[in-house]
Parts: structure tokens; sequence; C-alpha cells
């Protein structure tokens, strides 16, 4: 039986939650699904259909395994749940996931702890410009001390360029609107309100060359390979040419698909599977790019401005010097490269430098583009492409 087809009737944004380990990511993401099913615009996912590791993709094309899709009044979202700070950098940081918007998970009863602020650094550098709070388990928190929490959130945001007086601060309990309390799914109703009136939604560039960062590569029997991810700019329908950057492979989309459903085409902004003729399962990977034939020119060598966050926010706690080798995480890949200061001998955590950088492999580079420095699993540094060298 045919698949019944993505229809496209309300503008759609990609979201996710963010916020320290524990503070309750994972149950909120399961309690918006259930809150937004009682009201027939989404399907429940439990707890552990979104906490679960990857698994073969035999039931069809799936997107991304923390991936989950529900309808307000207003709009579709795809809203990301990364579990774990490591998937959170891969994913967000490296602007894979195109957050429009974000959700700060916060804990009522431990407040902001390091990745917490180490998010609203990232959220920052990568572009992400509309951020709500929710203050969880304020079902199990006392009301004073979560009015310091607030504030000490709101002074956060304040402080890495948000307008923290303005930014939404919705109380929730993930937990106890996941047992069908209604006070508590009042609230995350209430959050949902929130996140559909303060994130705008975002102009798409669907008019420019097609480009698809690659999140993940799949192999359907009988299908062929198919490559997952967020459509960064223009549009693609079946049939179209597209090459595939890093693998050097010219080919023909040959399927299309959202959540498990055919669509005509997709757009920038989209979360997509697209189908590829002939192309090896080996041949391309996660960091790779596919794009309109022509449009990209992969390089290495480019100037950027990069922050890098100070000890207390995650960073190093020494000075980082000339010749000095992190990873970086441009996109959906994950480079090697090396750091010339030209006139500064050494750049120390909490200080905004220009830089150049050589990386160790070409990667598709244009000015504006966002991305972390990472050394022994800790993000060092975000930084922006200022200009493209050959
Ligand atoms: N009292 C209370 N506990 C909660 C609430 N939300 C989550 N918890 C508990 O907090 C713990 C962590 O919740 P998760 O949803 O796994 O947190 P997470 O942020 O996804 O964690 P990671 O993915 O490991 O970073 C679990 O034991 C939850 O039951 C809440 O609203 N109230
Ligand atoms: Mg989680």
């Amino acid at each position: 039986m045919p698949k019944k087809a993505y229809v496209r009737t309300k503008p759609h944004l990609n979201i996710g939650t963010m916020g320290h380990v524990d503070h309750g990511k994972t149950t909120l993401t399961a309690a918006i699904t259930k809150v937004l099913s009682e009201r027939g615009t989404g399907t429940f996912v439990p707890f552990d259909r979104i906490d679960r590791a990857p698994e073969e993709a035999q039931r069809g094309i799936t997107i991304n395994i923390a991936h989950v899709e529900y309808e307000t009044d207003t709009r579709h979202y795809a809203h990301v749940d990364m579990p774990g700070h490591a998937d959170f950098i891969k994913n967000m940081v490296t602007g894979a996931a195109q957050l429009d918007g974000a959700i700060l998970v916060v804990s009522a009863l431990d407040g902001v702890m390091p990745q917490t602020a180490e998010h609203v650094l990232l959220a920052r550098q990568v572009g992400v410009d509309h951020i709500v709070v929710a203050l969880n388990k304020a079902d199990a928190g006392d009301a004073e001390l979560t009015d310091l929490v607030e504030l000490e959130v709101r002074e956060l945001l304040e402080r890495h360029g948000y307008p923290g007086s303005d930014v939404p601060v919705v109380r929730v309990s993930g937990l106890r609107a996941l047992e069908g309390d209604p006070r508590w799914a009042g609230a995350v109703q209430g959050l949902l309100d929130a996140v559909d009136t303060y994130v705008p939604t975002p102009e798409r560039y669907v008019d420019a060359p097609f480009l698809l960062p690659v999140e993940n590569v799949l192999t359907i029997t009988g299908r062929g390979t198919v490559v997952t991810g967020a459509v960064e700019r223009g549009t693609v329908r079946v049939g179209d040419r597209v090459e595939v950057l890093g693998a050097g492979a010219g080919t023909v989309v040959t399927g299309v698909e959202t959540f498990g459903k055919p669509m005509e085409s997709a757009q920038a902004g989209d979360n997509v599977a697209l189908l590829l003729r002939g192309v090896a399962r080996d041949a391309v990977r996660r960091g790779h790019v596919v794009a309109a034939p022509g449009s990209v020119i992969p390089r290495r060598r480019f100037t950027a401005r990069v922050h890098l966050p100070a000890a207390r926010e995650g960073g190093r706690g020494t000075p980082v010097a000339d010749g000095y080798r992190p990873q970086f995480h441009l996109r959906t890949a994950d480079v090697v490269g090396t750091i010339r200061l030209g006139g500064a001998s050494v750049a120390r955590p909490g200080e905004t430098v220009t830089m150049t950088v050589e990386l160790g492999r070409e990667v598709p580079l244009e000015p504006g583009l966002g991305f972390a420095v990472r050394e022994g699993g800790r993000t060092v540094g975000a930084g922006t492409v200022l200009e493209v060298l050959d």
C-alpha cells in the first residue's frame, strides 16, 4: 500500500531541547508529544522510544532516532532531543539540527549548571536567536528557590546576548505531565504556546542552490543508499541531479521522504531522507554534503572569528598557541585543523580572536558558516568563518 504523502499545511520549524544532563529534556519531549496527542495533533512517543540507541532502519526510511514530529494549532515541528552532551555538540553546534529555536531545560532543583551555560554559549554562536526556557521539575522545587533559578537563567541569557528579561520562562513538570496530571499538562501546553508565539517563523532560503549536510547514511534493502539530514537551503525533488561532495560522486535523487512520508519536493528547513541512485553505502558518510551540481567548492583554508569560552563556561583552563591542532566541527563534518594566530602569540579562554585555520581535508566553506572547536570531548571554541582562502 502506498504511504500517505506529507502535505504541507502549516509552517515547518526545527526545534530542540538543550540543557544540562538529567535536567529532564527527554521526559519533557515525551510529555510534549503526550499533551499534543491528547489534543489530536501529534502521536505520543514514550520516553524509551526517544532515548534509545539507533537501530537498523528496516521498516523504511527513518530520519534520526532522536527526532519527534508534532503539530500545534499553527505549526508543524520537528523536535530533536539530543541524547547526551556529545550528541548535542555534533547535532546542534555544527548546525546539523538547524534549530530555528530551542527549549532550554533547566531543573528548578539544580539551577544553571556547566552544560546549561555551554549550550547557551554555543546556541548563540551558531545563530539560534530564540530560546524559551522550561524551568523543569517545578513539581518538586520550592517556589522561592525556583524564583532564584529563574533570575539566574535570565542573567545567563543576558550575558550571552539574549534578551534575558523578555525570554519566556515557563515552569513545567515533564514528569507530572507525562503521568497525566492536568495541571502540569496545562503547563506544558503553556510552554508550547510560548514557543509558537516567541519563536518567529524563519525565512527559508528556498531559492538558493540545494544543499544538505549529511547526518546519517542508511541502506534500504532493494532500494539503495539513503542519506538523512536537514535541508540547509534550496529545494530538491525526485529526479534532480545532485553531487555528493566528499565522495566526489554525481547522482540522481530517486526518493524524498520526511518522517516516513513521501514528499514531492523538500525545501530548506525540512528534515528529510534522500534516496540516491547508484551510490555505494560506504562512499558517503556523515560530514559530506549533498548539493546542486557545481554550487559549492570544498576548501581547506579560511579566516575566522572564534570565541574561546572561559573555564567556568566549560572552556580550557590554559591559553592556546599558534600551531594548536584541535577538531573543527563544520556542519556535520568533524575535521582536524591547525590554527595561526597572526600577530598574537596566544589566545586566552574568555577572549574572542581572529585566526587562520588550515583543515586536514577539504570541506564546503563559506563566509558566515558557524563551527565549533573541540578537544578531548570539550568545546574550547565557537566560531564563524570570515573569509575562505584558496
Ligand atoms: N520531579 C521531577 N523529576 C523529573 C522531571 N523531569 C524529569 N525528571 C527526572 O529526572 C531524571 C532525568 O530525566 P531525563 O528526561 O532522562 O533527563 P535528560 O535531560 O533527558 O537527561 P540526559 O539525556 O541524560 O541528559 C529522571 O529520573 C526523570 O524521571 C520533573 O518534571 N519532575
Ligand atoms: Mg535525555
